[in-house]
């Protein structure tokens, strides 16, 4: 359902430029959708277990403040076990180049077939802080403290 008080928000429209003509401009399927899909301009086959970094025929210019998030696909994730090594990439506000896919077949058996024109990728852009670091000698006590990793339980079906 479309939210009706949806704004396009942040410092849009995001300023894109296409490296391949021949591939459409990337959009939105719906226009609240948070991720604006990313074209391959490659064609290729992916092995079993296989990765390659795949070309999206465009550049960006994301605003200082925020930070592209490239996301894999859900439908291509249920139906090919088709994902992205480092879901999700992150495109810094300062980046020119080319956004590149680091595609992942994680099915067992079958080989994943990606035409170019292919719908391979999401990109959501999100607000980031530009915190500093600041060095200290000690960090304030908290009822976690250093416990993690399923220090909480709840993980007994699990092997
Ligand atoms: O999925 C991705 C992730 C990153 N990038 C580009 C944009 C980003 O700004 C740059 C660097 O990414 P990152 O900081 O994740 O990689 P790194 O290994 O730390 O490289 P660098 O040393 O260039 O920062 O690579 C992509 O095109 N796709
Ligand atoms: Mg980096």
């Amino acid at each position: 359902m479309n939210n009706p008080d949806h704004s396009p928000g942040g410092g849009g429209p995001l300023r894109l430029r296409r490296l391949d003509p021949g591939l459409p401009v990337p959009s939105r399927a719906h226009p609240s959708d948070a991720g604006i899909d990313l074209y391959s301009a490659e064609d290729l086959v992916l092995e079993p277990g296989h990765r390659s970094l795949v070309g999206t025929g465009v550049s960006v210019a994301i605003p200082d403040g925020y930070a592209g998030l490239v996301h894999p696909r859900s439908g291509l994730a249920a139906r090919a076990g088709l994902s992205i090594v480092n879901a999700p990439g992150t495109v810094d506000s300062g980046y020119r180049g080319e956004i590149k896919v680091n595609l992942v077949n994680l099915d067992p058996s079958e080989p994943v077939r990606i035409g170019r024109g292919d719908r391979i990728a999401q990109l959501i852009i999100q607000r980031v802080e530009l915190w500093e670091v600041l060095e200290v000698d000690e960090l304030d006590q908290t009822a976690r403290g250093d416990r993690g990793h399923g220090s909480t339980g709840g993980h007994h079906r699990l092997a």
